[in-house]
């Protein structure tokens, strides 16, 4: 995500002598830190709380750490700060201090342009050598007052006021999803209709937006609600085990109308998933209501356990699919209109209004991205704006949608890991069953997702012949047509490929 980023950092880094030795070095010494940490911490702690641990750079001795929430932020300095900053050492004399900052939500373009001498982002003071805490502390939350209470103990996170159904605008792609969510908002008489009920789409196209909506509805009736993100019920759940509470984490959730879990995809570790699974159990049977968002159908959870799948898979399960040209343009004109109120002379034309929807195409959050930077070019140079304008200021929002290049190399890999054969039985001639189903895989994955000819795939497995790619090419497709199982599966090996 910050790879664009790290090329300026990195670069400039080393031009003004600073002591980041270069984009490969530096991501070299990361990956290996990973690996250490993943070795000593152990695969479970690893995956929760440092999965999503990126390197943004390395600048004047401190390595600039990203995830994507603040929760992690806090959760990461307060228990393992001393632990990420030794590894870093043990492999580095380059690093003497770690920073975790919060990665923006709207992703590079909120990200400050920074030259390497300047502070980096605004949330991200450097860890000193030695960190204060020895003993693990829990993370604080800053919650608004009227969250605190019902929340806080249960680690709770505020739902967002610009989140309501209000501000919800419905199209084609969303249509039954916000039917879904208006009912279970409005259901009579605290009626627990759809449960889970089950939204699931990818980035950035509302989910999370329909959640706050519930949410508010809800609690505008007087009910109570909890709104977690899978950070948040992992935290409570973690909290509640050190804690030692006799009542488990589930037992404290009881007296709720509403559960609402954000991205429940991120949910891992074997003991979080099982409680989560305990806790799903429990608030269905005693009729609460559950709401839940992935990015995925919950089929495709593979981390989640066989039994907390088909539960979740027991409701009412929704997708909202890519929004199309007409919402994307009235999701932009709502927001213009909105900003209105508060910049009178923002003014963006019905033709620029509909550049804009035909070019981002990717979801709502890209949409809301063009919006600021309208705004601020706007503002910023006191001009009305034009195609022209509108074409430079959304120029690398544009460029960004394009799907990441994936590499043969990388597809033969996870297509082995995958059906537990070695790199090099697929590019054998080895013809028994177990290696040959995997190998045609890989050859139809390497057609569909990259670039390449036949013959240049050909020669990719072992120098073979075009004809044998096009046929593995043929027989998985029609495979596909038929066997439902077997499309699920390269469904999620092309999705885990291009992630
Ligand atoms: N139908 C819509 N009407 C108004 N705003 C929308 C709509 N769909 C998406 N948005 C806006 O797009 C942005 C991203 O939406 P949201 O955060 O709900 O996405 P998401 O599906 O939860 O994404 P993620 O999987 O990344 O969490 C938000 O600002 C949201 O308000």
């Amino acid at each position: 995500m910050y790879r664009s980023e790290d090329h300026r950092t990195f670069a400039a880094a080393s031009e003004s002598g600073m002591e980041a030795s270069g984009e490969q070095t530096a991501a070299d010494v990361w990956a290996r830190v990973k690996r250490r940490l993943r070795a000593e911490l152990g695969e479970d702690i690893f995956a929760s709380w440092f999965g999503r641990l990126e390197l943004d750079s390395v600048v004047e001795g401190c390595a600039y750490l990203t995830v994507p929430t603040r929760f992690l932020k806090s959760w990461i300095e307060s228990h393992y700060a001393d632990r990420v900053l030794s590894v870093y050492r043990s492999e580095t004399p380059d690093v003497e201090r770690v920073s975790i900052g919060v990665r923006s939500t709207l992703g590079r373009e909120a990200t400050p342009q920074r030259r390497p001498s300047e502070a980096p982002r605004p949330n991200a003071a450097p860890m000193p050598m030695a960190t204060q805490a020895s003993e693990p502390k829990m993370p604080s939350m800053a919650l608004p007052q009227e969250e605190r209470g019902e929340n806080s103990d249960l680690g709770g996170a505020p739902l967002d006021p610009r989140l309501t159904f209000e501000s919800f605008i419905v199209g084609r792609s969303n249509a039954l999803a916000h039917a879904a969510a208006d009912r279970v908002a409005h259901a009579p008489n605290g009626q627990v209709i759809y449960n889970p009920l089950y939204l699931h789409a990818g980035v950035g196209l509302g989910k999370t937006h329909l959640l706050h909506a519930i949410g508010h509805e809800m609690r505008a009736q007087g009910r109570r609600v909890i709104y977690l993100t899978a950070d948040r019920f992992m935290y409570g759940f973690v909290a509640s085990l050190k804690a030692q509470t006799s009542l488990a984490f589930k037992e404290r959730l009881r007296g709720i109308d509403l559960l609402i879990i954000d991205d429940v995809q991120f949910i891992q570790g074997k003991q979080i998933q099982q409680e989560f699974g305990h806790t799903l159990n429990a608030l269905i049977d005693a009729g609460r209501q559950i709401v839940i968002a992935a990015d995925r159908p919950p089929a495709d959870l593979e981390n989640l356990d066989e039994r907390v799948r088909s539960r979740l898979a027991g409701g009412l399960v929704v997708e909202v699919t890519a929004l199309d040209e007409a919402l994307r343009t009235s999701i932009l004109s709502t927001r213009i209109e909105g900003l209105k109120t508060i910049h009178p002379t923002f003014e963006v034309g019905p033709n620029v209004i509909s550049y804009v929807a035909r070019s981002i195409t990717a979801n709502g959050r890209d949409l809301e991205g063009a919006v600021n930077r309208l705004l601020a070019h706007a503002t910023l140079t006191g001009s009305a704006i034009t195609l022209e304008t509108a074409e430079t200021a959304i120029r690398d929002l544009v460029r960004n949608r394009e799907p990441k290049r994936v590499k043969i190399e990388d597809i033969q890999k996870l297509v082995a890991s995958r059906y537990n054969v070695s790199r090099s039985d697929i590019l054998s001639e080895r013809r028994t069953a177990a290696v040959v189903r995997p190998r045609q895989i890989a050859m139809y994955l390497s057609k569909v997702l990259t670039l390449r000819s036949l013959p240049e795939i050909g020669r990719r497995f072992g120098g073979r012949d075009h004809t044998t790619v096009l046929h593995a090419v043929r027989k998985i497709e029609k495979a596909l047509g038929e066997d439902h199982a077997l499309s699920d599966e390269v469904e999620l090996l092309k999705r885990m490929l291009q992630e």
